[in-house]
């Protein structure tokens, strides 16, 4: 289990980085952490690994304290893999010698069937004789995340592994990755910009803001009760609409997704006007204006600038939906 309590920590004196997080994860469990360019994502994976000194806190990974480099000479424990942003690898020798410089020598039978496996959870079986400086920067990403598995450890700590990899790709490595570590029961924890990576592969998200915690839960609490509206904006367009026309609490605004304010061309209950239509492949996304807010909604074909329509909402659970 990986233990975050309390932890403060600044790289200057006058703007703390990160403040009085605390967290656990449970062996094998994934934690995708999300949050704005620079609210300190790689700051607390590199924490966690051991690179950096804590201000105030401690860390835990299974019962033995994670030490920074003011009391550890070689920083980073045995069982756990940080695979930064920049990659360590050798461009003059092939895919799978770079895998390979990464397991044990004592036995090369066993080592084959894992930079085999590693290598099909990467996709990268075609290129495993090539060398890595003929390697695009996706490929070497997909070398480096390997690589950071081919000790087997218990802990990884991800800091955005799929920025590299096209749209293309990114789909089938996913599943693929996250599946190997599930079968494996690695723990990993990923930092990532990217909502969809949360969805479906994490079992919890941290959510950080200027280096605070917004919210720890899983990513369906994060999204159908959401405690903010920041943290209901991950996910899509959101509006943030008064009780006055949802049948709740008038002196309250309530968190509304665009699928569930469906668009009526001919009742006038709610009248709102077309701003913009998006097309979003399977459905358009409405601008629209609404009293005095601009609200989104979804709809099946594209509608013009300046037509009346008429809303209506349809939420399940309002209260869950209630924001302070
Ligand atoms: N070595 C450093 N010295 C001083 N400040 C730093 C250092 N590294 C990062 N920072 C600052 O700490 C804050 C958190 O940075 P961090 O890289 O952890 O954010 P992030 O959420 O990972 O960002 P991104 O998503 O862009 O990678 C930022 O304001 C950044 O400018």
């Amino acid at each position: 289990m990986l233990k975050v309590n309390h932890l403060h920590f600044a790289y200057t004196k006058e703007k703390p980085t990160l403040q009085n997080i605390n967290f656990e994860v449970k062996k094998g469990e994934h934690v995708a952490v999300i949050g704005e360019s620079g609210c300190g994502k790689s700051t607390l994976l590199h924490l966690i690994f051991g690179n950096l000194d804590l201000d105030e806190g401690e860390i835990f990974w299974n019962e033995k304290k994670v030490l920074g480099p003011a009391y550890n000479l070689i920083p980073g424990l045995d069982d756990v893999k940080l695979l930064t942003q920049e990659f360590d690898l050798m461009p003059f020798t092939s895919v799978e010698e770079n895998l390979k410089k990464h397991l044990s020598r004592m036995n090369p039978e066993e080592n084959e069937v894992i930079s085999q496996d590693l290598l099909k959870t990467v996709d990268l079986l075609e290129l495993a004789t090539t060398k890595v400086k003929y390697l695009s920067g996706g490929q070497k990403q997909r070398v480096a995340l390997a690589q950071a598995l081919a000790k087997k450890p218990n802990l990884v700590l991800l800091d955005e592994p799929f920025s590299h990899i096209d749209q293309y790709k990114k789909n089938q490595l996913r599943r693929e990755l996250f599946s190997y570590l599930k079968k494996e029961k690695i723990t990993c924890l990923f930092a990532t910009h990217d909502v969809k990576d949360m969805l479906s592969f994490s079992d919890k998200t941290l959510v950080l803001e200027k280096g605070k915690m917004l919210d720890f839960r899983t990513p369906e609490e994060l999204y159908l009760q959401p405690k903010s509206y920041k943290v209901a904006s991950l996910f899509e367009e959101v509006n943030l609409i008064s009780g006055e026309f949802l049948g709740g609490n008038s002196a309250q605004n309530y968190v509304v997704y665009p699928h569930e304010i469906e668009l009526n061309l001919s009742n006038k209950q709610w009248e709102a006007e077309v701003k913009q239509s998006y097309f979003m492949a399977d459905r358009y996304l409405i601008s629209l204006q609404f009293k005095q807010q601009i609200l989104f909604a979804y709809h099946h074909s594209k509608l013009a600038r300046g037509k009346k329509v008429s809303l209506h909402f349809s939420v399940a659970n309002l209260e869950d939906r209630l924001i302070d």
